[in-house]
């Protein structure tokens, strides 16, 4: 699959593989002006210049949802997809349409029938809509019960490139599992059979809400420099208009949807300046006008859903459907781990057509709250609840 051409997808070696921690930015000069040209792109402004418009009217967008196979031929092409069959697999990649998840609803209870379902769900742009100041971004209280229900259901996990607690603060349940950080830090159970050993920097036990929990951590030696970073860049950038520096404890989100374009330059070279002298920190990009800092280590959403899944003890089970939804850039890795593994998928949240690793799509989060609903309440008829099986909830 093509990626954005504003992505940046090539993982930095991990710090474990090479001798000396190499920085991404020596490797792959990101100079001011380069990031200043994804920033441009990554606007929303230039995203519906450059699609001409968005939303289910558009005819754009409707070629983008559209399959370019007849319908049995794509039921019967991600039936075998699932179940691991190449020669579909590399027909889905090539008809590169993104189906809408609900239109394409009979289709998923197809493949997931007499498996059991975990759901994966990004936080920003996916529960809830995006927002010009990012404290605001809440979830609906309708929004809020249906993943409730979800995690009745099924094994569900939030996967956010916010702090653990931040993303906790918006969703307020205790019934799921929460990756934070893109994944950095993991609150949740830990299986016996755990094959994800070697990066397991850390593995706390602890108690959260009266529940033993199991916290996994995989950056715990850049606590102290990302908060030295976060304190650098908030002192760096206090002179432009509408900068906003979050700190998400493993990372640090250099905001600048609010600031004025002609001084978006100046945030990408702030932010140059304060990274050059961290060699063991990475710049990415988010979809959402954002620039990301994050440790070079091999771990990102992707990571994070193979880890959550491998704890659920669901890794090495044939009957298992891993859905992932999200709308982010750093959602792909998910993506692109279910796609590989050929067992579940991605669903990409977004109203303008793009290129993704994901195999279907939902326009916006009332989209999400919908599907994960359908996918969710037996009384559709559609999924029914088998009393057998444990941890995954299978549908019949
Ligand atoms: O992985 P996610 O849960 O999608 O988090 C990614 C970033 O989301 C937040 O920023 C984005 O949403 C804000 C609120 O709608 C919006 O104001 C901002 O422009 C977006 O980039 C969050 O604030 C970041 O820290 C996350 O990294």
């Amino acid at each position: 699959m093509a990626n954005d051409s504003n992505c940046e997808y090539d993982d930095p070696p991990s710090p474990e593989k090479t001798k000396e921690p190499v920085s991404p930015l020596k490797l792959k000069p990101l100079h001011a002006n380069g990031w200043l040209h994804d920033m441009k792109l990554s606007s929303p402004t230039a995203a519906l210049v450059s699609n001409g418009s968005s939303g289910s009217f558009d005819p754009t967008y409707r070629a983008w949802t559209v399959s370019l196979m007849p319908h049995r031929i794509l039921v019967v092409a991600v039936l075998i997809f699932v179940r691991g069959g190449t020669t579909v697999h590399l027909l889905l990649s090539l008809q590169k349409k993104y189906p809408s998840a609900l239109s394409a609803f009979d289709q998923i209870v197809v493949c997931g029938k007499g498996k059991k379902m975990a759901l994966f769900l990004d936080y920003d742009g996916t529960l809830s809509p995006i927002v010009d100041e990012p404290d605001n971004a809440v979830m609906s209280d309708q929004m809020r019960e249906v993943v409730r229900n979800a995690a009745l259901h099924l094994p569900t996990a939030i996967v956010s490139g916010r702090s653990r607690d931040k993303v906790f603060d918006f969703v307020k349940l205790t019934e799921l599992y929460y990756a934070g950080s893109h994944g950095m830090d993991i609150m949740g159970p830990v299986g016996e059979h755990d094959s994800v050993t070697e990066h397991r920097r850390s593995i706390n036990s602890s108690k959260n809400q009266g529940k033993e929990v199991k916290i996994f951590q995989a950056a715990t030696e850049f606590l102290p420099m990302i908060d030295e970073v976060f304190r650098l860049l908030i002192d760096k950038t206090k002179a432009i208009n509408g900068v906003k520096v979050e700190n998400n404890r493993f990372c640090v989100s250099v905001h600048y949807r609010n600031v004025e374009e002609k001084d978006w330059q100046l945030v990408a070279e702030c932010t140059d300046d304060v990274l050059k002298v961290y060699p063991r920190l990475r710049l990415t990009h988010g979809r959402r006008v954002v620039l990301e800092v994050r440790p070079v280590i091999d771990w990102n959403k992707g990571k994070a859903v193979e880890f959550l899944l491998d704890s659920l003890e669901l890794a090495n089970c044939k009957n298992v459907l891993p859905i992932y939804i999200g709308d982010d850039l750093t959602d792909e890795d998910a993506f692109k781990v279910l796609r590989d593994d050929k067992r579940g998928f991605g669903i990409l949240v977004s109203s303008v057509p793009k290129e993704s690793h994901a195999l279907y799509s939902l326009m916006d989060p009332s989209e999400v709250g919908l599907m994960t609903y359908s996918a969710t309440v037996p009384c559709y008829g559609l999924l029914e609840e088998t009393s057998d099986v444990e941890g995954g909830r299978s549908i019949t």
